[in-house]
C-alpha cells in the first residue's frame, strides 16, 4: 500500500492527511494521484466511500498557488449539500497551506458569496446553476482555471445538466486539465466526455462488482399497502445509529417523514423543494444525531458521506441501477460495514432483477419481520439500556425506592412493569401514504443489457436535450409509469438552474 509520502507531496499537504488520520492511500489516490500531478486528464471510477474525493483532492490543493490570488480550481457537484461537503475536506487537506476552497451553490444569499469571491479563493467547488449565475453577472473570474472536476461525472453528465456543464466549460481556458469521478460510469456517458477532454486516460479500480463487499444486500417483497408497516417493523428490530430512507418523489419523502413521526420515530425528510435553510438543518440534525431517521429522494443519494449511517432503506425500489449502487453507498464507507435493505412490490421483481444484474451481485431475499420479531427487537434494546444503566453506578438514589417498591411487589413483576415502560411498543397509528404505480422495468433498458451494453442512464431526466452532448434516443425508453409522476421526481438541479 501507497502511504502519502510516495507521492513526493508539500510537506503542509502531507501533515494534513496525517492530521487528518489518512495514513495509506487507498487503491483510487493510489492509481490517480501521481498521474493527476502530472496534469493527464482523467476519469476515475472507485466504489462509493473509497475515497474519490481525497483522490483529486489531494492534487488539486497540492497544484494551486496561493500567491497567485485568482481561481485556479473548480469543482463541479450535482447537490448544494456534496459542494459543502467537498469543500470542506478540501479545506481540511489544505488547512495547513494557505489555500482556500469556497463552496458557492444555490439557495445562499448571492451578495455573501460575492464577498466571498473577492477575497480571492484558489478552489471553488459549486453546484452549476449557481456558477452561471456568477458566470453571467461576471463576478466570478475563469481565466487562471487550470483544473476542473466533474464529481459524480455521470450525474452531471446526464441531460439535466449536461448543456450547464458544456456552457460553463466553454468559459474555461482550452489549456486545464479535467478529470471526472463517479462510483459509476456508464459508457455512454465516457462517451460524452471524451468531447471535452484531452486524451483521457481511464483509471477503474477493478472490483466484480460496482457495490462493496462490505454492504450487506437484502430485499423484501411486499404488497405496496404492506410497505410502511414493514419499514417500521424493520426499523424496530435493526434499531439502526442512523438511517436513511430513500423514497421516489418529494411528495412521498414527506408522507414518509410525517407518518415515522406518527408512529414515534425522530424522522426528517430532505428534498429539492425545500428551502436550504430547512435542508442544512435537517442535515445538520442527522449528523448530530438528534434525529435518527433521514427520508430523502435521490438529493441525497449522491456523494454524502455522513459518519454513523448502518442502514440505508429502499421503500422504493430505485428506478436505475446506478441510483441503487449511490443510494446503498450512503453506508458501508471507508471499510465500515452497513445493511441496505430493498422493499419491491411483487410487480417490481423484473425490475429487482435488472438492477441486480446491472451490478452483478445478489441481493439476498429475506421473509417479511413478524410482528413478534418487532417487539423482540424494542425489548432488546430496552434490555441493553437497562443493563447498560445497572452498570453506569448513579443509582445510589434510586436504591432506597427500589427497596420499598419490592416490599410491595415481587422483583419480577416489578422489572416487567419497568421494561414495558421503557419498551416502544408497536404503533399501529393510522397513516396516511400515497400509493405509488409500481416501477417496472422498460423494454429498451432491458434490450440494452441483453446487448451488453448495461442500462441507459439518464432515463429520469426529462427536456434538457440537445447542445452537442446529448445523445439520439436518450428519453425515449422511460418505462410508462415513470411519466406519470414525472414531475414530482426530484430534479433538484433544475431548480439550482431555474430559480437561483
Ligand atoms: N486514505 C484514507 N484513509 C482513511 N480514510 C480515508 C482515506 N481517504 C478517504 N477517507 C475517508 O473515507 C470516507 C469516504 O471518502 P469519499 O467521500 O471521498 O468517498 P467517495 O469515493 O467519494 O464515495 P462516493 O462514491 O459515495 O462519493 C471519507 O470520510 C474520507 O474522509
Ligand atoms: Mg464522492
Amino acid at each position: 500500500m501507497a502511504t502519502f509520502y510516495d507521492f513526493g507531496l508539500h510537506h503542509l499537504v502531507a501533515r494534513a492527511l496525517s492530521d487528518m488520520g489518512f495514513e495509506e492511500a487507498t487503491p483510487i489516490q493510489a492509481e490517480t494521484i501521481p498521474t493527476v500531478l502530472q496534469g493527464q486528464d482523467l476519469i476515475g471510477q472507485a466504489q462509493t466511500g473509497t475515497g474519490k474525493t481525497a483522490a483529486f483532492g489531494i492534487p488539486l490543493v497540492e497544484r494551486v498557488d496561493s500567491e497567485k490570488e485568482q481561481i485556479q480550481a473548480v469543482v463541479l457537484t450535482p447537490t448544494r449539500e456534496l459542494a459543502v461537503q467537498v469543500a470542506e475536506e478540501l479545506n481540511k487537506i489544505a488547512q495547513h497551506k494557505k489555500v482556500t476552497a469556497l463552496p458557492i451553490y444555490g439557495g445562499q444569499d448571492i451578495q455573501r458569496q460575492i464577498r466571498a469571491l473577492k477575497k480571492r479563493p484558489e478552489i471553488i467547488v459549486a453546484t452549476p446553476g449557481r456558477f452561471m449565475d456568477h458566470m453571467n453577472r461576471k463576478t466570478i473570474r475563469l481565466h487562471g482555471v487550470e483544473m476542473v472536476v466533474l464529481d459524480e461525472a455521470d450525474e452531471m453528465l446526464n441531460m439535466g445538466f449536461v448543456d450547464d456543464i458544456k456552457a460553463i466549460l466553454q468559459e474555461m481556458p482550452e489549456e486545464r486539465q479535467t478529470l471526472l469521478f463517479s462510483a459509476t460510469m456508464p459508457r455512454p456517458i465516457q462517451e460524452i466526455a471524451r468531447n471535452f477532454m484531452k486524451n483521457p486516460v481511464t483509471i477503474s479500480i477493478k472490483a466484480k462488482e460496482l457495490t462493496v463487499p462490505n454492504i450487506q444486500q437484502q430485499y423484501m417483497e411486499v404488497p405496496e399497502k404492506q410497505k410502511f408497516d414493514v419499514l417500521c417493523r424493520l426499523l424496530d428490530i435493526h434499531s439502526p445509529e442512523l438511517a436513511i430512507i430513500f423514497g421516489r418523489t418529494k411528495r412521498r419523502v414527506d408522507e414518509l417523514a410525517e407518518a415515522l413521526n406518527k408512529r414515534g420515530y425522530g424522522a426528517e425528510g430532505i428534498h429539492g423543494d425545500l428551502n436550504q435553510a430547512k435542508r442544512d438543518s435537517v442535515l445538520r440534525k442527522f449528523k448530530e444525531g438528534t434525529i435518527e431517521v433521514l427520508v430523502a429522494t435521490d438529493v441525497a443519494a449522491r456523494g454524502l458521506d455522513i459518519s454513523g449511517v448502518t442502514h440505508v432503506y429502499n421503500f422504493d425500489i430505485p428506478q436505475d441501477s446506478e441510483s441503487y449502487v449511490h443510494r446503498i453507498g450512503r453506508t458501508g464507507r471507508a471499510g465500515k460495514t452497513g445493511l441496505a435493505i430493498t422493499l419491491v412490490t411483487p410487480r417490481e421483481t423484473d425490475h429487482l432483477r435488472y438492477i441486480e444484474k446491472a451490478t452483478n451481485r445478489k441481493m439476498e431475499r429475506k421473509p417479511v419481520p413478524t410482528l413478534a420479531e418487532a417487539i423482540e427487537g424494542q425489548q432488546r434494546l430496552t434490555v441493553d439500556k437497562l443493563m447498560e444503566t445497572t452498570g453506569s453506578g448513579e443509582l445510589s438514589m434510586y436504591k432506597s425506592l427500589a427497596e420499598q417498591l419490592l416490599d410491595e411487589v415481587d422483583s419480577v413483576t416489578l422489572v416487567a412493569a419497568a421494561l414495558k415502560l421503557l419498551t416502544k411498543e408497536p404503533d399501529t397509528t393510522p397513516v396516511r401514504l400515497t400509493e405509488e404505480a409500481p416501477l417496472r422495468v422498460g423494454k429498451r433498458k432491458m434490450m440494452d443489457q441483453s446487448r451488453g451494453r448495461g442500462p441507459r442512464t439518464g432515463a429520469k431526466r426529462s427536456g434538457g436535450g440537445g447542445g452537442g452532448f446529448s445523445r439520439a434516443g436518450h428519453g425515449k425508453g422511460r418505462p410508462a409509469q415513470h411519466n406519470r409522476n414525472r414531475r414530482d421526481w426530484d430534479r433538484d438541479r433544475d431548480r439550482d438552474r431555474n430559480r437561483d
